[in-house]
C-alpha cells in the first residue's frame, strides 16, 4: 500500500518582493535534511529566482494558478509549461481565491489539472465549503463535488496532492475542530480510495486554513491529515519552520 508523504506547503499569495526571499535562505538553513517535503508557491514573478535561490535546497517550488492551454492569446495568464520552465513542480489549483474572485468552476479547475500533468507539474487541488455550507449541512456534499469535478481521470498518488481549505478558516484564526477535519479528511480519502483503487491511499490530503505554529501538532495528529497547506505563517520563516516541525515529529 502506498503510504501519503507528508508535505508542508506554503501559499504566499499576493505577497512577497525581493527582500522576502530571505526567509527562504532562513529555512534553508534550518532544514538542510527535512524529512518531509517542504513547498512554497510564492508569486509568479518570484517563482524564477526562489528556484534558482534554492538550488539543490531541500524545497520544492510552485505556482499559485495556472491557465489550461499551454500557450496562446491569454494576456496575463501563465501557462503550467512556463512555470515548470521557470522551475516549479507543482501549482496550486482551485484555491477558493480563485474560485471567488475570478469564478473559477469544477470544470475550469479540471483543465488546469490536465493542463499541469501534461507539464509535469504536480497539482495541489484546493476543496473547502463556505460558512453558509457548513451550517447548512453540506459540507460532504460541498467537498466531495469539487473532489469529483475538478479532478480528472487517471490521478495517481505521484501526480495529485488534495488540499483540504474551508473558507471560513482561511485568514480567520478560526479553525476547525480536530472531528471536524478528521470527518472531512476520511471522507476526502474514501472518495479517493473509491475512484483511485489502491493510489488513492497515497495521495497526501493537507489541511488549510489558520495553521499555525501553536495548533499544527494538534491538526497533524488527526488520521488522514499529511500535512498543511500554510498562508499567511508562510510568510515567516520562524513559523513556517515550526509547523515543519510539527509535522516531522507527527
Ligand atoms: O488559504 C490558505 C492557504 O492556501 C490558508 O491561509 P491562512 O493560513 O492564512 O489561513
Amino acid at each position: 500500500m502506498t503510504t501519503p508523504r507528508k508535505l508542508a506547503a506554503g501559499n504566499w499569495k499576493m505577497n512577497g518582493l525581493e527582500a522576502q526571499l530571505a526567509e527562504v535562505d532562513t529555512l534553508m538553513a534550518t532544514h538542510t535534511t527535512p524529512v518531509c517535503d517542504i513547498l512554497l508557491c510564492p508569486p509568479a514573478t518570484l517563482i524564477d529566482r526562489m528556484a534558482r535561490r534554492i538550488g539543490d535546497g531541500k524545497i520544492a517550488v510552485g505556482g499559485q494558478d495556472c491557465h489550461a492551454a499551454p500557450s496562446g492569446a491569454h494576456t496575463g495568464d501563465v501557462s503550467a509549461a512556463m512555470l515548470a520552465d521557470a522551475g516549479a513542480t507543482h501549482v496550486i489549483l482551485g484555491h477558493s481565491e480563485r474560485r471567488a474572485d475570478h469564478g473559477e468552476s469544477d470544470d475550469a479547475v479540471r483543465d488546469k489539472v490536465a493542463a499541469a500533468w501534461e507539464a509535469g507539474l504536480v497539482p495541489v487541488v484546493c476543496v473547502g465549503e463556505t460558512l453558509e455550507q457548513r451550517e447548512g449541512g453540506s459540507t460532504l456534499a460541498v467537498v466531495g463535488g469539487q473532489l469529483q469535478g475538478s479532478i480528472p481521470d487517471g490521478a495517481t498518488a505521484a501526480t495529485l496532492v488534495v488540499a483540504y481549505e474551508p473558507v471560513w478558516a482561511i485568514g480567520t484564526g478560526r479553525v476547525p475542530t480536530t472531528e471536524q477535519i478528521a470527518e472531512v479528511h476520511d471522507f476526502l480519502r474514501d472518495r479517493l480510495s473509491q475512484r483511485m483503487g489502491g493510489e488513492g491511499n497515497g495521495v497526501s490530503l493537507l489541511y488549510g486554513g489558520s495553521v499555525k505554529p501553536s495548533n499544527a501538532a494538534e491538526i497533524f495528529a488527526v488520521e488522514n491529515v499529511n500535512g498543511a497547506l500554510v498562508g499567511g505563517a508562510s510568510l515567516k520563516a520562524g513559523d513556517f519552520s515550526g509547523i515543519i516541525d510539527a509535522l516531522e515529529q507527527s
